[in-house]
């Protein structure tokens, strides 16, 4: 029954690594006194591009490619991953990634853009591996049940955090195309028979490619195919820049180009073309001679300028101000240092940057740094409505109140790359005109559609046993927390209509009575969750990848301030846990205040409830009493992190990352001292307990102390491991304490 209990932690980047110097020292005394080993797997960007080239590193540089190891791993019962955010690199993140390592003595090859031989597709191919969101469609084998845990939502009804005030007249709105999208042109099939599909692209001038040659499919299966019409959008984007001019509204654009890696950039660049139409078309020549890809942002273009005479930069960064003058004002991400949001397309991610406008009055930054009303450009339909329901909410009757308002947990079908997030191996920008087809090995054409030059083309798949646990998981936390529970499905997209079949036939296989289940598209599912919340009361939301991303920093945004502290778990299919860490990113801006002044914001709560959970799954996969007690403690001490108010705040002088980990310390040690149903354990924290209360003046001291000035950490994609242990662990009293753990 009882093996080695092992707990997997993951190494990730930014913000988040910053947090685990920290944290981890006190996981592993803790755990390490209930004989649970914790290890740790790197799949930062850094570890996953190092992993790829180990014929060109020295033998001291070569790690192991931990990320595969991990993917195998999730398909074991033996899983019990906890998972923090990672970056999801866009392209100038994987070549400043790239830069970085050089620097470091790591004799990679550049990225080739335009890869001339054999070798350099090669060395393209293996890139390309790593980036976008290449880590967590890996590990997420299972689907999600993320929410937000009672105590955080009753620490949040008591203290609700800042939301901007709304009014009637706010200009915000959101636009979306209304034809030649992926909603408008999806098409739908289910499989009857397992085999495999061919892509392939017929030319109008008699020209044939095959786009991918084989895809194999599960019976049951649903696969849909959609294209992005490139001349629409182009069209539209046009009409948006000059009625956001009009209108006098930040013009701004929401996009998921990391996770939808192939497909968003691409859009990214035809709205980038479209607003600087006049300049890029001038020095059409010599952007190409530097190479300048729009899909990369307008950042791209400055960063390759300086390889041209200084006369003719000038002269193109004077034509790019002129734009500014005729076009409508850009949505910010850093005003003091003019970064727009069509700088980089990473830097504006549509599942936080909406709901983060929408906590802040509807309202982005400019370029005087003053927040203004804004056109959210979300160009494809099939999710865009929820956020104009959700604005239109705002404006009838105001800003949402955190300490009044209900919750919106979510189920959300992830396995096996479901949907829109597992399509990048199947989404091509189109040579020419002509048309796809998907083909079976029957030379039955399932799927096809017409396509013009530069149109995007994607194929996205939904297994049949992943829908079925997904339907299971809803039905079951329906039940378990007594909560309404919403499909969010619409029947007019084709893809939807037939989950919504599924559905309703696997419904019949679980004890519904007594539950309310619905089915409704997402707008109407919005105005009702919406509506109940205001009520104070919870609704489940049921729905495909793109939504549970989405609606998992909407909702927890809203209510609680940040996406972090969601529990956020993914009960894997094979029967192992993935506890993933809140429910939103690496927060870049964190380690710049941190390398600025040694003052990590990050709040690892996040962290805190996935430990929990993955103890406690501990205890039921190996029967291991003690991570039960452990988890029981943890639990308790998590709860007064959040009564006594020790989460990181977030300036300077007060308490951050570091002081609210040395108050987990403390309580936890305190809760298993307190206890009585392990002995052992109790003995061995009760000194630790008293050791730690009897420091606290003196542990924040020096915790503080090292706040306001700037801190080197050797890195910013591949930190220095010693300097970063260095800055984390400023505090000896509180590591000579924790310490006294593993002498026994
Ligand atoms: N699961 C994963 O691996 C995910 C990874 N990402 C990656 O993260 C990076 C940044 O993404 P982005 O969309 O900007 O989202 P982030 O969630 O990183 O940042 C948005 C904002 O959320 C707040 N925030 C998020 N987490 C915390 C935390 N633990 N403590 C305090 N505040 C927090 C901060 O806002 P404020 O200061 O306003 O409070 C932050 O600036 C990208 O590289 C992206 O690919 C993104 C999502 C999930
Ligand atoms: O993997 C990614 O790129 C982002 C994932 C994400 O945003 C989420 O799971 O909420
Ligand atoms: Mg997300």
């Amino acid at each position: 029954m009882s093996s080695t209990p092992k707990i997997i932690y993951t190494l990730t980047d930014e913000a988040p690594f910053l947090a685990t110097q920290s944290l981890l020292p006190i996981i592993n005394a803790f755990t390490g006194t209930a004989g649970i080993a914790v290890e740790t797997r790197d799949i930062s960007l850094a570890g996953r591009i190092i992993a790829l080239f180990p014929e060109a590193l020295k033998d001291n540089q070569r790690i192991a490619d931990d990320l595969s190891e991990l993917g195998q791993l999730a398909n074991t019962p033996e899983a019990n991953i906890i998972k923090l955010p990672n970056i999801s690199a866009s392209m100038p993140q994987l070549k400043a990634a790239i830069k970085e390592l050089q620097q470091q003595g790591y004799a990679l090859p550049d990225y080739p853009d335009e890869p001339k031989d054999a070798h350099e597709k090669d060395v393209r191919t293996r890139y390309d591996k790593v980036k976008g969101s290449a880590v967590n469609p890996v590990l997420r084998e299972g689907n999600s049940d993320r929410r937000a845990p009672p105590s955080v939502k009753n620490y949040a009804r008591e203290h609700p955090h800042r939301m901007g005030a709304w009014s009637a007249d706010s200009k915000t709105r959101v636009a979306h195309m209304d034809h030649g999208d992926f909603y408008g042109t999806e098409k739908s099939a289910l499989i009857e028979r397992a085999g495999n599909v061919s892509i392939e692209w017929f030319g109008k001038d008699g020209s044939h490619a095959v786009l991918k040659a084989k895809t194999a499919l599960l019976e049951g299966e649903i696969i849909d195919g959609a294209v992005m019409s490139k001349r629409a959008l182009a069209a539209f984007i046009d009409a948006q820049v000059a009625d956001a001019k009009a209108k006098g509204v930040l013009f701004s654009l929401h996009l998921k180009a990391t996770m939808m890696k192939v497909s968003d950039p691409i859009m990214f660049g035809v709205a980038v073309s479209e607003f600087y139409r006049d300049a890029l078309a001038k020095h059409a020549d010599a952007l190409k001679q530097i190479g300048f890809n729009p899909n990369n942002g307008i950042g791209d273009l400055y960063a390759r300028l300086g390889s041209l005479p200084q006369d003719q930069q000038a002269q193109i960064k004077a034509d790019l101000q002129a734009e500014y003058a005729q076009r409508p004002a850009l949505a910010m991400v850093n005003s003091d240092k003019g970064i727009t949001n069509l700088h980089v397309p990473s830097d504006v991610i549509i599942d936080a940057s909406m709901p983060a406008m929408i906590r802040d009055s509807g309202k982005m930054w400019n370029a005087e740094g003053k927040l203004q009303d804004i056109v959210a450009v979300i160009p494809d339909r099939s999710y865009a409505g929820v956020y104009q329901a959700t604005i239109e909410d705002c404006k009838a009757h105001g800003a949402f109140d955190p300490a009044t308002m209900g919750s919106v947990p979510n189920v959300g079908l992830m396995a096996q790359k479901a949907e829109e997030y597992g399509s990048h191996d199947k989404t091509f920008q189109m040579a020419g005109d002509g048309t796809v087809k998907v083909i079976d090995d029957a030379g039955k054409v399932l799927l096809q559609h017409e396509v013009e030059a530069g149109d995007i083309w994607r194929m996205c798949q939904a297994k049949d046993a992943p829908i079925q646990d997904w339907v299971k998981l809803a039905v079951s936390r329906a039940r378990l927390s007594s909560t309404p529970a919403v499909f969010w499905l619409d029947p007019k997209r084709a893809h939807d209509a037939q989950v919504i079949k599924k559905v309703e036939r696997y419904l019949k296989d679980h004890d519904t009575s007594g539950l309310d289940i619905r089915i409704m598209d997402p707008v109407a599912a919005t105005k009702f969750s919406l509506e109940r919340i205001r009520k104070g009361q919870d609704t489940i939301s049921v729905t495909g990848n793109v939504l549970r991303d989405y609606l998992t920093d909407l909702f927890p945004i809203m209510e609680l301030g940040t996406s972090a502290k969601m529990l956020s778990i993914v009960p894997l299919m094979a029967g192992g846990g993935l506890f993933e860490t809140g429910a939103g990113g690496s927060a870049p801006k964190h380690v710049q205040q941190f390398v600025e002044e040694n003052y990590l914001r990050w709040d690892s709560l996040g962290e805190f409830l996935a430990l929990q959970a993955s103890l406690e799954f501990v205890g039921e996969q190996t029967g291991n009493a003690q991570a039960k007690v452990l988890a029981r403690a943890l639990d308790q001490a998590n709860g007064k992190v959040l009564d006594n108010n020790r989460s990181p705040a977030r300036k300077v002088g007060e308490l951050d990352n570091r002081g609210s980990h040395f108050y987990l310390a403390l309580y936890w040690a305190q809760a298993l001292a307190a206890q009585d149903d392990d002995a052992a354990l109790k003995a061995t924290f009760a000194p630790l307990a008293k050791a730690l209360a009897d420091n606290e003046a003196a542990i924040l001291a020096e915790l503080n102390g090292a706040q306001g000035k700037p801190v080197d950490i050797g890195g910013y994609y591949h930190p220095d491991m010693d300097k970063v242990g260095r800055a984390m662990r400023p505090s000896a009293t509180f590591n000579a304490a924790l310490a006294t753990l593993s002498k026994g």
